[in-house]
């Protein structure tokens, strides 16, 4: 059988040896303390991802450059001091890596199902983090609570969170979500679906994905408010 031609190959992650190394390549700066609470952070996520299936980027190129990259690329469009609901944590990203690089922020993080919510609650135990955990589905996290901002990565299309959040909206005020290139088809089928009459979408930028491909940062709010 002939060899698949370069251009076939996989693109091979870089290698590194420490967590300061990976951050570095990536041109992210984070004071020292807070390096040491991500690497404990990764530590114990990869440890939990031997009994329970959390995450698939168990490199530090694949922790930093997907999960850190995304967590601080959604980060840098929430204000300071805002209450923040992660929806569909899983294994903490992007809401605990939010808490653990901005301290001001008052992260909360949500997820359904219940081994992975144990698994949150002991890994912000193990941290000593001061992140609640909610058990529950974010539409019903939003019936108890009120928060600023919402977060999500890699839990629905478009169209399927704006549904569960269509009666939400009093309990929040934007929802900022991670997304791939298929964002505009996702935007296309849930404006035919009505969902976004009533509200405004804003891509607030976009970076190239490790690995290749490229991810955005949307902003979703309600027509009636400015933009937060
Ligand atoms: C594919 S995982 C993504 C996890 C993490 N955000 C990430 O990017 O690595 C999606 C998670 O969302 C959770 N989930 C799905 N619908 C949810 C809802 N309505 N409320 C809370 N969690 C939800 C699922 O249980 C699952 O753990």
């Amino acid at each position: 059988m002939s060899e698949p031609s370069p251009t076939e190959q996989p693109p091979v992650d870089p290698e590194f040896g420490t967590l300061n190394e990976a951050l570095a390549h990536f041109e992210i700066e984070l004071e020292q303390p807070q390096v040491e609470l991500l690497d404990r952070y990764r530590e114990v996520l990869w440890r939990f991802n031997e009994q329970i299936n959390l995450t698939r980027h168990t490199t530090l190129a694949k922790f930093v450059g997907r999960d850190v990259v995304d967590s601080l690329e959604l980060a840098k469009h929430i204000a300071q001091g805002n209450r923040v609901l992660d929806v569909g944590s899983g294994g903490g990203v992007p809401g605990l890596v939010i808490a653990i690089c901005r301290p001001d922020l008052k992260v909360s993080v949500c997820e359904s199902t219940q081994k992975k919510a144990k698994v949150l609650f002991a890994m912000v135990e193990e941290l000593g983090l001061s992140v609640p955990v909610l058990a529950c589905r974010a539409e019903e996290a939003l019936e108890l609570s009120t928060y600023d901002t919402l977060t999500a990565r890699a839990v629905a299309p478009l169209a399927k969170l704006l549904y569960w959040f269509n009666l939400h909206w009093d309990a929040f005020d934007e929802l900022l979500l991670i997304k791939g290139k298929s964002w505009v088809e996702e935007r296309a089928e849930a404006r035919h679906r009505g969902f976004m009459k009533p509200l405004e979408l804003r891509k607030l930028g976009d970076y190239p994905m490790l690995g290749g491909g490229e991810s955005v940062i949307l902003r979703l709010w309600r027509k009636e408010t400015d933009e937060p």
